[in-house]
């Protein structure tokens, strides 16, 4: 039983929507399931709300049934084939039990279409595709557990004259709130004054869902769409459009104001006074944390079009803008703003109506109907003067401080957009990376970054702008990634506080590169990523911190909107996580990894065969470089106990590292002490190792350390420990250094999913370094397809 409460102002809330593509097909509201999931792991004690969209295409199809209503030749088939569609969307989505009830309900739904097209009520047929999506999506959550519960909108959400009453809204939702209950609402319907269905017109379900954030008082709307961020310009024209996580909300208005379609105005203005925040996120590409749309952040530069526009001149005061574009759901934007009249610009299609509008109101426009192609450039900080000539086809000019208009008589195309975004927008596009730690593969980081630097240009300019071991810090903007060595050696020793200062100080974009060893080291991230820096690491300590350490580390990025890039912790730069990463977002469910994780221990019983002391070939694996700074970490097994936990936390697990059952190689006694009080008592490891192999080689087996996390009813188990493996089986036929990862999941289950490959060295991790980089260099700058680098 769930007590009916009353909605409490201060009472934290998130709101996340899904449109129609994110809830496209059974996989995608799997795939939105999880999403949710998470949410609700992380806010907890805040209530969460979810606005949804119809399925896919469902809404087009609900419009083609409506227009084919007076022709029941053409109207039933169409009918059937969305009956088809849905219950066949009910019945991959859902367990066969779980289904029975969504079916009957969607029948019945279906059942009234005809009854309700005679009646001419057409918004309550279109109102089928969200009811669907909301009763569905809560039923997918239920049968992962959560308490969930689907809400008409219309039960609560009331507008009058197009203008939301949202006292009345409140009241009705707070008498239907239920207490621990995850809200999924219907987006795009409400009712009117007269009780009357009606809809919220075009991207309604973004309305929508800021509408219910200003009612639930929530800390934060999350709109989940197909794209990653606002973009600087259209990225399917302009591939180096950067993608911005953060807009102010001046700017976001003025672009929707401008018709850009990522948010709409009326989006914006449910929310405009409140305090609640505002974010653009990807359900395709959930890692990314998106765009933030808050107050007191810096311009940023944006270039939009509005094609096929025209001009409307009318007396100074006599119409307001705003009322207009919302009476026409189209943008209407003042170009001129004269002491005696204004010039506005509006798509050509709505002019006519336009006029009718205000000539009812009795104002009397002059329309210029000749059409125009519009090309804005919003303005960033420190925006450079344009040359009158930047487009010398331009009809008019109109600028001000915040923003520059071209009309134009023709569109520009993808070259010349491209070539004004270079010019406009990202005139110097630069990432400064800070390295720390220069050793085996630190190393080979920076001797690979020259190459690196001459394959990005021009598109991006990669600047080292800091190198440091444990002892010093060459902290500068450009540093020649040859001169560094000598540089470094010179430089002065470094403290936390100047290092902070320093990362400060350097402009964003910014990536701290952590190639050490050090736990101390990783407990700074957190004041790194304060300081702006986005993360990449090879340090496995940062990623196993005990818990509240590393959520402290995800709180960070969260609150800064940065990225953690680690790769390389486990299995070198085989993209073992970017794996798991994709499977997870596209809704399969991973049931066990297992294999072998360490790239030293693979080597050494690949090599180990009884003819001279284990501890010989340690150190031969030590001068490949592929063993932890200190080989012990290897032989314990405790680095593959870091990894393994690693890819539990990738998976969202709360494991800590006691959780996973070790069974260590080395002894227990020789793990305490430095290396080198290790070695005179290295006989010991070399005694033990020797007996394990006699006896593995006795029943003509191989020695493998394996490591295996395996998910049932929601609980984990995981070890690593030695196995003796015969020949035929699937870890025992490895090239030296291998490292094996079988992943097995819902869609990987017979035959699982294996990567295979060289799992330490310094070459592959440092490869897998840049991997990480080009991830992150991706996401700011989309650089352009390699086929165009030289
Ligand atoms: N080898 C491999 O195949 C793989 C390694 N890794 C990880 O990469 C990291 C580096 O390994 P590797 O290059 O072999 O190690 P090295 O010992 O060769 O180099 C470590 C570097 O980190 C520096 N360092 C140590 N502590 C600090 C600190 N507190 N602050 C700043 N710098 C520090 C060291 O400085 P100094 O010279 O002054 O001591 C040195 O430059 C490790 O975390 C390892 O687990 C990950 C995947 C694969
Ligand atoms: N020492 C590690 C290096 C990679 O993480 C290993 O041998 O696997």
């Amino acid at each position: 039983m769930h007590s009916k409460t009353q909605l409490q102002p201060q009472q934290a809330a998130q709101v996340h929507k899904f449109g129609g593509s994110s809830l496209a097909d059974a996989n995608r509201f799997a795939a939105v399931a999880k999403l949710v999931q998470q949410q609700h792991q992380q806010a907890a004690g805040q209530a969460l709300w979810l606005v949804v969209s119809a399925p896919g295409d469902t809404t087009d199809a609900l419009l083609n049934i409506i227009a084919s209503s007076d022709n029941e030749a053409q109207c039933q088939p169409l009918r059937s084939a969305l009956q088809q569609q849905l219950s066949s969307l009910v019945q991959q989505a859902l367990s066969a039990e779980g289904a029975v009830s969504v079916q009957v309900q969607l029948q019945q739904w279906l059942a009234a279409v005809p009854a309700l097209l005679t009646q001419q009520r057409h918004n309550e047929v279109l109102a089928i595709g969200e009811r669907l999506s909301a009763l569905l999506l809560s039923a997918v959550l239920k049968e992962r557990g959560l308490n969930a519960a689907a809400l008409d909108a219309r039960d609560f959400l009331r507008l009058h004259q197009h203008q939301p009453d949202l006292p009345q809204s409140a009241a009705l939702l707070a008498a239907l709130t239920q207490a621990d209950t995850i809200h999924v609402v219907t987006g795009f319907i409400a009712r009117d004054e007269q009780q009357r269905s009606i809809t919220l017109g075009r991207n309604g379900s973004d309305y929508s869902a800021t509408l219910l954030g200003a009612l639930v008082h929530a800390a934060e709307v999350t709109i989940w769409t197909d794209v990653k961020a606002i973009y600087s310009a259209d990225p399917r024209k302009v591939a180096s459009a950067l993608p911005y996580q953060q807009v102010s909300w001046q700017q976001a208005c003025q672009l929707a104001r401008l018709g850009n379609p990522v948010l709409h105005a009326r989006t914006l203005s449910a929310l405009t006074g409140t305090t609640t925040r505002l974010r653009v996120r990807s359900s395709y590409q959930p890692v990314h944390q998106g765009c933030q749309v808050q107050q007191q952040v810096k311009a940023q530069h944006f270039i939009t079009e509005l094609n096929d526009v025209t001009l409307l001149t009318l007396a100074a005061g006599s119409y307001d803008a705003e009322r207009l574009a919302l009476q026409l759901q189209q943008p209407v934007v003042t170009l001129a703003q004269h002491s005696d009249h204004v010039i506005w610009l509006l798509p050509a299609s709505c002019a006519e109506q336009a006029l009718a509008l205000l000539a009812a109101e009795h104002i009397h426009a002059v329309w210029d109907t000749r059409r125009y192609h519009a090309l804005a450039w919003l303005k960033g900080e420190q925006a450079t003067d344009v040359s009158a000539n930047l487009l010398p086809q331009a009809l008019h000019r109109y600028e001000n401080e915040q923003q520059l208009i071209w009309l134009l008589p023709t569109p520009l195309n993808a070259e010349q957009l491209q070539q004004l975004h270079q010019a406009l927008v990202t005139p110097a596009a630069e990432l400064k990376l800070v390295v720390a730690g220069s050793g085996n593969v630190g190393g080979e980081f920076l001797a690979m970054l020259q190459h690196q630097q001459q394959r990005l240009q021009p598109q991006v300019k990669l600047s080292l702008a800091g190198v440091m071991n444990s002892r010093r810090a060459l902290l500068e903007p450009d540093i020649a990634p040859i001169d560094w060595q000598q540089a470094l050696a010179e430089a002065a020793s470094w403290h936390s506080d100047s290092l902070l200062s320093y990362l400060q100080s350097l402009p964003a974009p910014k990536v701290l590169v952590d190639i050490t060893p050090s736990a101390d080291f990783a407990r700074l991230y957190p004041q790194f990523i304060a300081a702006g820096c986005d993360i990449i690491s090879a340090n496995k300590q940062g990623v196993t911190l005990p818990g509240s350490e590393y959520q402290q580390i995800k709180q960070a990025l969260a609150d800064h909107q940065r990225q953690w890039l680690s790769n390389t912790t486990c299995g070198a730069g085989i993209p073992v996580q970017r794996s798991l990463q994709e499977l997870l977002s596209a809704g399969d469910r991973i049931r066990q990894v297992s294999g072998i994780f360490s790239g030293t221990l693979s080597w050494l019983f690949c090599q180990f065969d009884g003819s001279k002391p284990f501890s010989d070939f340690v150190l031969e694996a030590q001068q490949a470089g592929l063993t932890e700074p200190d080989p012990r970490d290897d032989l314990s097994g405790k680095d593959v106990q870091r990894k393994l936990l690693v890819l539990a936390r990738e998976l969202g697990l709360t494991l800590e590292l006691g959780d996973i059952a070790l069974q260590p190689l080395l002894p227990v006694e020789l793990e305490q002490g430095s290396w080198q009080q290790f070695w005179p008592k290295r006989a010991l490891l070399d005694n033990a190792m020797a007996q394990l192999f006699a006896q593995a080689k006795a029943q003509g087996k191989v020695l493998r350390y394996v490591a295996c996390l395996t998910l049932q009813n929601e609980q984990a188990q995981a070890s690593v420990a030695l196995q003796a493996v015969s020949p035929t089986h699937p870890l025992a036929a490895i090239a030296p250094c291998d490292n094996v990862f079988v992943i097995e999941s819902d869609w990987y289950s017979s035959n699982p999913l294996v990567l295979k490959g060289p799992g330490a060295g310094k070459q592959v991790t440092a490869g897998g370094l840049h991997a990480d980089l080009a991830q992150l260099i991706d996401f700011y700058f989309r650089r352009a397809q390699p086929a165009t680098l030289t």
